[in-house]
């Protein structure tokens, strides 16, 4: 309706635009006629001969062919024309949903706000889908309430109609489910529940949900959460990310599950040690192209969490592999049946399979037609569709066309969580106008770029930024700042007689090899160190309970990296505080990119003057001094000094 009434608004503007250039050019037009008349006129009487003849030839030749093209005479001064004048460009807003997929359109807005209490009752799953067995194990674990973005997908995931839950769904297969929700809030269980609560029932191990995440990190806390709800449930998961070698992940994901050796001669349907496998793009490719009988035709989920960083990573195409993978092609015939040509011929039959088929065992229902060899037709003949479901989780999913018809949803649900807007709800979500955590406060200093370490002390000092993470823009200002800031706490220390305790500070940054991250990490959580120093690396999905601050010591270079470090607090309805340090360059740069995403109100400027650093400025001159003998030889204190 509303469109409607703007095209014809459009319309209206444009038709009256119109005329008023029609009329216009009509009065240029008499205007011009009009001088032409007065320049004859005035040659004639001025007496300019030449003008006057060519005048008066003009007009008898004009009245001698009065519809001929006459051309005009020169004029003293040229006729002046209005430009052509556009209509006004259409609003942002009515651009953003032009075009936009109606599955968008119909998404399902979900109140932040939401929350469910699962009751414990056996009959009773509060319409959750939940069996009895799983709110137990929630209880246990302290989870009395489904947040959101769980009370939306997880009857959506678990239906109550018991065919629905069945792992292989060939004929009805499940509708694909993008979800975007805040930062922290519980899109993790929103796929865990629904995966373990369906496997739960499978007879054989076979590879049945795959989960990608960007970074071994998060792929490590993923497979927690996974251990933790399913515990009792008998669910096998693994992990490949390369941390092990590659030949040590092949068997702890392929084997003969009886002998429990690898396998070495192909199985039609693939074979598995687990049921659930989180993984790094990277390394699930090398399993996709180097490892034997590694399947995904058992797919019944494919989760690809952080959806928007993932599908930025055109990482050996990972993703059209992985999605041809998971259907039935002409290709997986022809390998099949090749590798049966080539042990037939091989000298030494395979082991240890005693005949030299491949196994024609496990096939899932989609690939049985590729294997028929039968000149009559059977239901197994049928074209039968991949029960894989895809699920997509993000803080910042990304609405682009083209990244999403990359993914060949099949009839994509979409759910967003955010809070209620005026007019067209999706609008938000398609301006890609992110939601924060209601819990989380904001706020700005501007400063000059040689007083941000100041400003860093003054924040950790008056402030009380503890249990904080600090981002900056790269590894190497990580180190600086790290060093910088013991410096400042010894000389502090040393000025109070050591009264006070020294906050520990570490740099978490990819200049650290793994096994040191992960103590970092470790210590971190148990808060033996209090602030954490970390570039980008860590920015998305971590999930530290208690850490009540972030600060962005160097801004973020757009808003999703800002949605992402700052969602590192706040999270699961706690409280937490994120602070930017903005330097004076850059403050107009990071204010409009505030103000696109219409969140520069959220964000209070908070003004420290000198007097406020005042009480610092002596420790801070005082390490300066006593730290310069030590490092003027490496030059390294120089350039902290003037990088930070
Ligand atoms: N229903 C719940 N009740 C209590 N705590 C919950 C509940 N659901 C999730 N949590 C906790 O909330 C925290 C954040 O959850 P999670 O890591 O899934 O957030 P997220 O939405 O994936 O965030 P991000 O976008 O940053 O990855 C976790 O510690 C998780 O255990």
């Amino acid at each position: 309706m509303r469109k409607r009434e703007e095209r014809e608004e459009r319309e209206s503007r444009q038709r009256k635009e119109a005329d008023r250039v029609r009329e216009e050019r009509e009065a240029a037009e008499w205007e011009f006629k009009k001088q032409s008349a007065d320049v004859t006129q005035n040659d004639v009487e001025t007496g300019n001969p030449a003008l006057a003849d060519v005048v008066n030839l003009n007009s008898e030749q004009q009245q001698r062919q009065p519809n001929t093209h006459r051309s005009p005479t020169p004029l003293a001064t040229l006729p002046s024309f209005p430009l052509p004048a556009l209509p006004n460009a259409p609003p942002k807003s009515v651009l953003a949903l032009q075009g936009l997929d109606q599955a968008l359109v119909d998404a399902e807005i979900v109140d932040p706000s939401t929350l469910l209490p699962i009751p414990l009752d056996v009959d009773n799953d509060a319409g959750t889908g939940l069996t009895e067995k799983m709110r137990r194990r929630l209880k246990e674990l302290g989870i009395t309430e489904l947040f959101a973005v769980q009370t939306a997908l997880l009857p959506f995931l678990l239906p109550t109609n018991r065919l629905q839950r069945a792992l292989y769904l060939p004929y009805n297969p499940p509708r694909d489910v993008c979800a975007s929700a805040p930062t922290g809030s519980g899109k993790t269980l929103a796929y865990v529940l629904p995966i373990v609560e369906l496997l739960s029932s499978r007879i054989v191990t076979r590879l049945r949900a795959l989960v990608v995440l960007p970074t071994r990190d998060l792929v490590t806390q993923v497979r927690e959460t996974f251990e933790t709800i399913g515990k009792g449930r008998g669910l096998k998961i693994g992990c490949a990310t390369g941390q092990h070698s590659f030949a040590h992940e092949q068997t702890q994901l392929i084997a003969d599950s009886i002998s429990q050796r690898v396998i070495l001669i192909p199985l039609q349907g693939g074979s598995s040690k687990v049921d659930i496998l989180i993984c790094t793009p990277g390394r699930l490719m090398d399993h996709i192209n180097g490892t034997l009988n590694f399947s995904l035709q058992h797919l019944r989920f494919l989760v690809i969490d952080e959806a928007d960083r993932l599908l930025a990573q055109s990482f050996q195409d990972w993703l059209a592999q992985v999605l041809a993978a998971t259907r039935p092609t002409q290709s997986h015939a022809a390998r099949h049946h090749l590798t049966l040509e080539s042990m037939i011929t091989a000298s030494e039959p395979c082991e240890p399979c005693p005949g030299t088929m491949p196994y024609p065992d496990g096939l899932a229902p989609t690939f049985l037609h590729l294997h028929t060899e039968s000149d009559f037709r059977t239901d197994i003949d049928d074209r039968k569709e991949s029960s894989c479901q895809k699920l997509l989780f993000s803080a910042t999913l990304t609405r682009d066309p083209g990244k999403v018809a990359a993914l060949n949803l099949r009839d994509p649900k979409y759910f967003i969580v955010q809070s209620h807007v005026e007019g067209h709800q999706t609008i938000d979500f398609a301006m890609e106008k992110f939601t924060m955590p209601a819990t989380l406060t904001e706020h700005m200093i501007v400063c000059e770029s040689s007083l941000k370490p100041l400003m860093l002390f003054h924040l950790v000092h008056t402030h009380g930024v503890v249990n904080a993470l600090v981002f900056t823009k790269s590894a190497e200002s990580t180190t600086r700042l790290v060093k910088l800031f013991e410096l400042f706490e010894t000389a502090r220390v040393a000025e109070h007689c050591g009264e006070d305790r020294q906050i520990v500070i570490r740099a978490y940054s990819s200049d650290a090899g793994a096994s040191e991250r992960k103590t970092i990490l470790e210590k971190f959580k148990a808060q033996e160190v209090q602030i954490l120093v970390c570039s980008d690396l860590i920015s998305r999905g971590i999930d530290i309970s208690h850490i009540s601050h972030v600060v962005s010591y160097d801004a973020p270079v757009d808003m999703r990296k800002y949605v992402h470090r700052v969602g590192r607090t706040a999270r699961a309805r706690r409280a937490g505080d994120a602070w930017t340090l903005i330097e004076e360059q850059e403050a107009r740069y990071f204010k409009s990119m505030l103000k696109a995403a219409d969140h520069l109100e959220k964000v209070k400027r908070l003004r420290v003057s000198e007097k406020d650093l005042a009480h610092l400025r002596p420790q801070y001159e005082v390490c300066e001094l006593c730290s310069l003998p030590t490092f003027s030889h490496d030059m390294t204190f120089c350039r902290l000094h003037s990088d930070l």
